[in-house]
C-alpha cells in the first residue's frame, strides 16, 4: 500500500480498495487519483469514454450490461469483476457505498477490539506488563474507530467506483420484472435501469430482532449502535451468544461498561468447536462480564429515567443503560420487488453454485453475499462477487463455464473451506468443518487436539499462554477437513489452515511444510506428530 502525500486517510483507504481491482484498472485508478478524479453525486453516474474511463458527464442512457443492487463489499467486487469482463455496469446504492462491513460491522467492530487486544497482549508479557499501568483511553479508541469508519462518509469508496469504471446510481433499487430495476433517487425522482445480461442482488442483511413486548419502543441497540456508539454506556446488557454478542461484550467491557450477557443456550459460539466457546466464556468471566447461560429476555421497556429494563425468563429483571440484541440477521429483501420476478419478499435468495437465483427463468438474476445466506461473512461475499462477476461476463460473451468442483465458475469454497476469525480475547479462528459437522456429513474422521500453550512460539508470545488447537482429519483421504485454533494471536494462522483445507494438501506432504521456529505456527508440526503417533 502506498500513501499519496497530502491526501490523508481517505486516500489510504482508496489505495486499499485499489488492491481489489485488476492490474490495468489499478493503474488507471492511480492515474485518476493523482489527477484528482471527480466524485459523482446523487443519481448522476459517469458515462464511459472509449478507454473505459468515466467521462464525467451523465450516463448516455440507462441500458447497462449488468445492474448490481447494493454497493457493499460483495456488490463492489461483483461489479468490478463483471466490468473487468468488458461489461458496462451500474451499482445502485441507497445508503453508503461500502455497505455494512465498512461502517457498522467488520471495520468499526475490529477497530473497537484491536486496542483491547493490544493491551491484553502487552499485559501477558513480563517486562512489557510492568510498563502498562493504565486502562484503555476510551475517547481515543472511539476516535480511532471513527476514522476506520471514515466518519460514515463514503467519498473514498465512491471515488474508487468511479476510477474502477463503474457507474454509481444513488437511490433505492427495486426489481420491476425481468432485467429491469426501478431506482427511487434521493431527489424523489425515479430512474428505470435495464440490464442486457444480468441483475445481481447484493443487498446484504440486517439485524433480526425477536418479537418481544416493548422492544420496538425501547430503542435497543442492534449491531449498528454497538459499533457506532459515541459514548460508553455504564451498564450494557447483551442478548445472544453468537459472534456479534461475544465480540461486542469483549469490546465494551474493555472500554469500561459493566456487561451482562443473556445467552439462551448453554454455550457460546455454537457454530464452532465447543472449546472455542468455553475458552472465550472463561475469559469473559475473568474480565468481569456477568455471563448467564439458559437465560433470555421476555419483555423490554425504557423507563422514565432512560434505563432499559429487561424482564427475564427465569424471573426478575435486569436494568441497564443500553441493551444490545445480537440475535442473528435477516435478509434485506422485503422492499426489493421480488414479487415481480416470482420470488417472495423478505426471504433469503437461494442460489446455485454460479450465483443464479433458484426458480427464476432465463439465467439473468443473481444473488451474492449475505442475501443468499450461503455464508454471512465479508470475505466470502467478496469471493462470491469475484466468481459470480466472472460467470456473468462469461455467459454474456458466450464463453464456456468451468463447473467442476473448484472450477473457475463455481463458489466451491463456500461449502468446504470457509475461514472465520472471532476477534475476542482469546481469538478463535477456524476453517472448514467441526468434528460434529464432519460426523453429520458421514465422514470417517479423527480429531487431533493439542494444547497451544505447549508450543515454544506461543509461550514466548505470552507468559502462561492458554489456547488449544484441533485438526479434523478425513482418514479415508488423509487430508484436513477442518481446523480450529483458540488463543491469543491465532488469527493470522487461519490462512495457512484455509490453504491446507481448500487445496486438500495430503498429510504426507504437509510433513514437509516446515514451520519457522519459534512461532505459534509450530502448532502445525505438533498436530501432525500427534496424528502420526
Ligand atoms: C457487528 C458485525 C461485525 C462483523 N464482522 C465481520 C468480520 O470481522 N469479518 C467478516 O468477514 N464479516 C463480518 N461481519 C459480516 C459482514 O458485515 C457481512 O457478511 C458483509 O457486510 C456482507 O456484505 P454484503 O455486501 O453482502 O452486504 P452489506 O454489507 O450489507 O451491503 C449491502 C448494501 O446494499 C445496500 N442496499 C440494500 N438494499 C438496497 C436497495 N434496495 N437499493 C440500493 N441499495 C441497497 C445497503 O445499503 C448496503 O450498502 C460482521 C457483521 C456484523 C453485524
Ligand atoms: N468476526 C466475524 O467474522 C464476525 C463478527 C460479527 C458477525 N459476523 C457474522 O454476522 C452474522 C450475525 O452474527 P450474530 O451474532 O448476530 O448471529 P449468530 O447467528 O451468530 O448468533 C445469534 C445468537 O443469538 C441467539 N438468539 C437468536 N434469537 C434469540 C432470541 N430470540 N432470544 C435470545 N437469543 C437469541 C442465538 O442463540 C445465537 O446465540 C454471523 O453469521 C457472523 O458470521 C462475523
Amino acid at each position: 500500500m502506498r500513501a499519496v502525500p497530502g491526501l490523508g486517510m481517505r486516500t489510504v483507504r482508496i489505495e486499499e480498495n485499489m488492491e481489489r481491482v485488476s492490474e490495468i484498472d489499478a493503474r488507471r485508478a492511480e492515474k485518476m487519483v493523482s489527477e484528482g478524479a471527480p466524485v459523482f453525486p446523487e443519481g448522476v453516474a459517469p458515462s464511459l469514454g472509449d478507454d473505459g474511463l468515466p467521462t464525467g458527464g451523465p450516463a448516455d442512457d440507462d441500458l447497462y450490461d449488468v445492474v448490481v443492487i447494493g454497493g457493499g463489499p460483495t456488490g463492489e467486487n461483483l461489479a468490478e469483476r463483471a466490468h473487468a469482463g468488458e461489461l458496462r455496469v451500474a451499482v445502485v446504492e441507497h445508503e453508503l457505498v461500502g455497505g455494512e462491513c465498512s461502517y457498522w460491522a467488520c471495520m468499526p467492530s475490529k477497530a473497537l477490539l484491536r486496542p483491547a487486544a493490544a493491551l491484553a497482549d502487552a499485559r501477558r508479557v513480563g517486562g512489557a506488563a510492568q510498563a502498562v499501568t493504565g486502562a484503555l483511553d476510551a475517547a481515543a479508541v472511539l476516535a480511532r474507530r471513527d476514522s476506520f469508519a471514515s466518519d460514515w462518509n463514503d467519498d473514498g469508496q465512491v471515488r474508487w467506483l468511479a476510477t474502477a469504471g463503474l457507474h454509481l446510481v444513488r437511490g433505492h433499487g427495486r426489481l420491476d420484472g425481468p432485467r429491469r430495476v426501478v431506482v427511487r433517487t434521493p431527489d424523489g425522482g425515479e430512474r428505470v435501469l435495464r440490464a442486457r445480461h444480468a441483475v445481481a442482488v447484493c443487498t446484504g442483511s440486517q439485524a433480526a430482532l425477536p418479537d418481544l413486548p416493548g422492544l420496538a419502543e425501547a430503542r435497543v441497540w442492534t449491531s449498528r449502535e454497538a459499533t457506532s456508539a459515541k459514548t460508553v454506556p455504564p451498564r450494557l446488557a447483551v442478548v445472544g451468544g453468537g459472534v456479534v454478542a461475544v465480540e461486542m461484550a469483549t469490546a465494551w467491557r474493555a472500554l469500561g461498561s459493566e456487561v451482562t450477557m443473556l445467552v439462551r443456550d448453554d454455550r457460546l459460539l455454537g457454530n464452532m468447536e465447543p472449546f472455542a466457546g468455553e475458552l472465550v466464556a472463561e475469559s469473559l468471566l475473568a474480565s468481569g462480564v456477568d455471563l448467564r447461560f439458559g437465560e433470555s429476555a421476555t419483555e423490554v421497556r425504557r423507563s422514565a429515567a432512560h434505563e432499559i429494563v429487561l424482564t427475564l425468563a427465569s424471573g426478575g429483571t435486569l436494568t441497564a443503560d443500553e441493551a444490545l440484541f445480537a440475535t442473528g440477521r435477516r435478509p434485506t429483501t422485503s422492499d426489493l420487488g421480488l414479487e415481480t420476478v416470482g420470488c417472495k419478499p423478505g426471504d433469503w435468495l437461494a442460489v446455485d453454485d454460479t450465483g443464479l437465483v433458484a426458480g427464476v427463468e432465463g439465467e439473468w438474476l443473481y444473488a451474492a453475499g449475505d442475501v443468499n445466506h450461503r455464508v454471512l461473512l465479508t470475505h466470502q461475499g467478496k469471493y462470491q462477487g469475484r466468481i459470480f462477476g466472472g460467470v456473468i461476463a462469461d455467459r454474456a460473451h458466450g464463453r464456456p463455464l468451468d463447473l467442476a468442483p473448484w472450477g473457475r465458475s463455481v463458489a466451491t469454497a463456500d461449502l468446504a473451506a470457509v475461514p472465520q476469525v472471532v476477534f475476542t480475547d482469546p481469538e478463535a479462528a477456524a476453517v472448514g468443518l467441526t468434528l460434529e459437522q464432519a460426523h453429520r456429513q458421514g465422514l470417517r474422521v479423527r480429531a487431533v487436539d493439542y494444547d497451544l500453550g505447549g508450543v515454544a512460539g506461543a509461550s514466548l508470545y505470552a507468559d502462561g499462554y492458554r489456547g488449544r488447537a484441533r485438526a479434523v482429519v478425513d482418514q479415508d483421504r488423509e487430508v484436513l477437513v477442518g481446523v480450529t485454533f483458540v488463543g491469543p494471536g491465532v488469527s493470522e494462522l487461519v490462512h495457512s489452515a484455509a490453504v491446507a483445507v481448500a487445496a486438500e494438501v495430503p498429510l504426507n506432504r504437509m510433513w514437509h511444510v516446515v514451520p519457522a521456529y519459534p512461532t505459534i505456527g509450530e502448532i502445525w508440526l505438533r498436530l501432525l506428530e500427534t496424528y502420526r503417533g
